[in-house]
């Protein structure tokens, strides 16, 4: 992890533009928010070029997507693409129905994307390999995670991450693993669609991708297990607040997290 990377987030505090789902808009600007960077939610087909045009980075998530969202995701890509700024897609459900599935080519055809960042259904999707999901999670499958990243990078020119309690991620043809996070992690809704911000934020910074990516994903899950550890956490529910106050917290402060004390 390079420290670095989240001290220039915290400095610069980038604009992220999302263009999300409804599920996870609050909690995804909460979270990175606290973790340094500045949200912005636009999904309006007349402001979504224009938004994306003043920011820092985009995350494009098709959670609950409609047919006027898409309009908006290609234009505040294109917005992205135009600019040079990163683009982040987070294909929640892609595999759930053809309507998803159909919107994603789309997005893929008309936007470059800097990162795809979804969980192994979602991903072994892209990769054209059968893994039961349900709804907008990934179930199981036999798929071998590290040469799905590796497939999807490749046919749509990315980098890409997988999300699960193993993370796999692949730049430049590299994969790379990280073993960080908790369980409760999986029983919060939208932590995959925040670590996708948070990605965006520290795709900002003036460090190499594999750096940026690798730092984003372990100190995600330092963040998580830092609040996991809390002495007042007795599930989910109280999880939740104590994972955004750590996401603000120093890596040190994390690692200290066998008594608990910042
Ligand atoms: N069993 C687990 N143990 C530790 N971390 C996990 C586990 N499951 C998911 N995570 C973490 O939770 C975050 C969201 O991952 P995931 O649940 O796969 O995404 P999604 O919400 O998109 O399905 C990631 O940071 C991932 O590393
Ligand atoms: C439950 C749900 N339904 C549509 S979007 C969404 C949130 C998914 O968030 P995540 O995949 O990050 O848990």
């Amino acid at each position: 992890m390079n420290e670095k990377i989240i001290e220039d987030v915290r400095k610069k505090q980038p604009l992220i533009h999302h263009l999300t789902n409804q599920v996870v808009m609050n909690f995804t600007a909460n979270g990175l928010l606290s973790f340094g960077g500045s949200p912005v939610m636009a999904k309006a087909d007349e402001e979504a070029y224009q938004m994306a045009s003043v920011a820092n980075a985009v995350v494009i998530n098709i959670g609950t997507l409609t047919a006027t969202d898409l309009q908006a995701m290609i234009a505040a890509g294109k917005a992205a693409n135009d600019k040079g700024i990163p683009v982040v897609l987070d294909p929640v459900g892609v595999a759930a129905t053809p309507f998803r599935s159909s919107a994603v080519n789309q997005i893929l055809e008309n936007v470059t994307c800097t990162v795809i960042k979804g969980n192994a259904g979602e991903l072994a999707h892209l990769a054209g390999i059968y893994w039961e999901v349900k709804g907008v999670d990934a179930i199981r499958g036999e798929g071998n995670q590290a040469e799905i990243a590796k497939k999807v990078a490749q046919t749509f020119e990315t980098a890409t991450v997988i999300t699960g309690k193993t993370d796999y991620f692949c730049v430049d043809e590299e994969i790379m693993q990280n073993e960080s996070g908790h369980p409760l992690l999986a029983k919060i809704t939208g932590s995959g669609c925040l670590l996708g911000s948070i990605i965006a934020a520290c795709l900002t910074t003036p460090y190499n991708l594999k750096e940026q990516l690798q730092t984003a994903l372990e100190f995600y899950g330092k963040a998580a297990s830092f609040a996991a550890s809390h002495s007042l956490i007795q599930g989910s529910g109280t999880f939740l607040p104590h994972f955004i106050d750590a996401l603000s917290y120093k890596v040190s402060d994390l690692e200290r997290s066998a008594n608990n004390e910042i």
